[in-house]
C-alpha cells in the first residue's frame, strides 16, 4: 500500500503535537516533516510532502499557504483568522496551481460541524440568538474562528428567511457588554484556564428557549476530522471551507 507523505507546520503546538501523533499512528500515512517557527519551508518540498497540515498561527498561515499552493502540495489548514479576503488570496493561488487542493476548516470535531448545521437549521425560527464560546486562557484570536463562522451562518440562514435583523435594546452600559458583531449576530468570548473549546448558540423566541451547546474536552477531538481532510484533499482540487463538504458520504449517507 502507498502512503500518503504528510507534514505538520505547527509541530509543536497544542493541536499541531497531537496531529504529529495521530498522522504517525496512521498506517496510510507517513509523516514525513514536523516543523514549527523558524523551520524552513524548503524542508517540504525537500521531504517531498503531499499534504501539508498548518496549525500555527493567524499571523503565519498566509506565507505558508503561499508556498505550499505555490509547491503543488495540498492544504489542509486549522489556524483561524480568516476573513473573505484571506480566502480570495488562498483560492488566487490554487487556481495558479491547477488539482491543487486546500481545505480551510474553522472546526475540525465532528461535534462543532454538527451544532453549526444545527444552529444554521434553527435560525429562522427564532427572534433573537446569541453565540457564546470559551476557549483555554492562552488563545490568540477572538472570536473564534467557529464562533464566526457559526454567526456567519445563522445570519445568511435569518436573512434567506427574510428576517429583519435583530434590535439591541441596550441604552445605557460598558462598552463591549454585548460582545462582538458578527454579521449583526453578538459573540462573546470568554478565556479561562481549564477549558478547551466550548460553544453554546442560544437561541430565543416567545415563551421558550433553545440552546446548542458542544464541548472538546481534549485536542483527540478534532483528530478524525484531520485525518479524514488529509486524505480527502489531494482529491478536490481548489478552496473547499468547512469540513462539512468532505463528509458528505463518507458513511454511505447523504452527509451533515
Ligand atoms: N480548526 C480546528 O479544529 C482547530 C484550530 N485550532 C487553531 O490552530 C491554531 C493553533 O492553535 P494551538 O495549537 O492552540 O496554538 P499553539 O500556540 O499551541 O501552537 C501553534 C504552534 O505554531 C508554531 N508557529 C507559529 N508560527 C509559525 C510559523 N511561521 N511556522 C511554523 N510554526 C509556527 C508555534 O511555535 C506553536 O508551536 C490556532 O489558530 C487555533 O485557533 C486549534 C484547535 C482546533
Ligand atoms: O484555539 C483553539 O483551541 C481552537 N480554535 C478553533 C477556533 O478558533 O474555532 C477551533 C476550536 O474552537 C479550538
Amino acid at each position: 500500500m502507498s502512503t500518503l507523505r504528510v507534514a505538520v507546520i505547527g509541530a509543536k503546538g497544542r493541536i499541531g503535537s497531537e496531529a504529529v501523533r495521530a498522522v504517525e499512528a496512521a498506517d496510510d500515512l507517513e509523516l514525513v516533516a514536523a516543523l514549527d517557527r523558524d523551520d524552513r519551508l524548503d524542508a517540504l518540498t525537500d521531504a517531498g510532502v503531499q499534504v501539508a497540515v498548518d496549525l500555527t498561527h493567524p499571523d503565519a498561515v498566509m506565507s505558508n499557504l503561499e508556498y505550499v499552493v505555490g509547491q503543488g502540495i495540498h492544504a489542509v489548514v486549522g489556524t483561524t483568522g480568516w476573513t473573505p479576503e484571506r480566502l480570495a488570496a488562498l483560492e488566487g493561488w490554487l487556481a495558479a496551481v491547477p488539482g491543487t487542493g486546500a481545505l480551510v476548516a474553522p472546526n475540525f470535531s465532528i461535534g462543532a460541524v454538527l451544532t453549526m448545521r444545527f444552529a444554521q437549521q434553527a435560525a429562522r425560527w427564532f427572534e433573537s440568538v446569541e453565540v457564546i464560546e470559551l476557549h483555554h486562557d492562552n488563545k490568540a484570536d477572538a472570536p473564534s474562528g467557529t464562533a464566526t463562522r457559526t454567526a456567519q451562518l445563522i445570519a445568511a440562514a435569518r436573512h434567506q428567511a427574510g428576517r429583519a435583523p435583530q434590535q439591541d435594546p441596550t441604552t445605557h452600559g460598558l462598552q463591549g457588554a454585548r460582545g462582538a458583531d458578527v454579521d449583526g449576530v453578538p459573540v462573546h468570548s470568554v478565556r479561562l484556564r481549564g477549558l478547551l473549546a466550548h460553544q453554546e448558540v442560544l437561541f430565543g423566541g416567545t415563551g421558550e428557549t433553545l440552546t446548542v451547546r458542544h464541548d472538546s474536552l481534549h485536542h483527540s477531538s478534532f483528530m478524525p476530522g484531520i485525518l479524514l481532510a488529509v486524505r480527502t484533499v489531494p482529491t478536490v482540487p481548489g478552496l473547499t471551507y468547512g469540513l462539512e463538504h468532505y463528509l458528505a458520504g463518507t458513511d454511505g449517507t447523504e452527509g451533515i
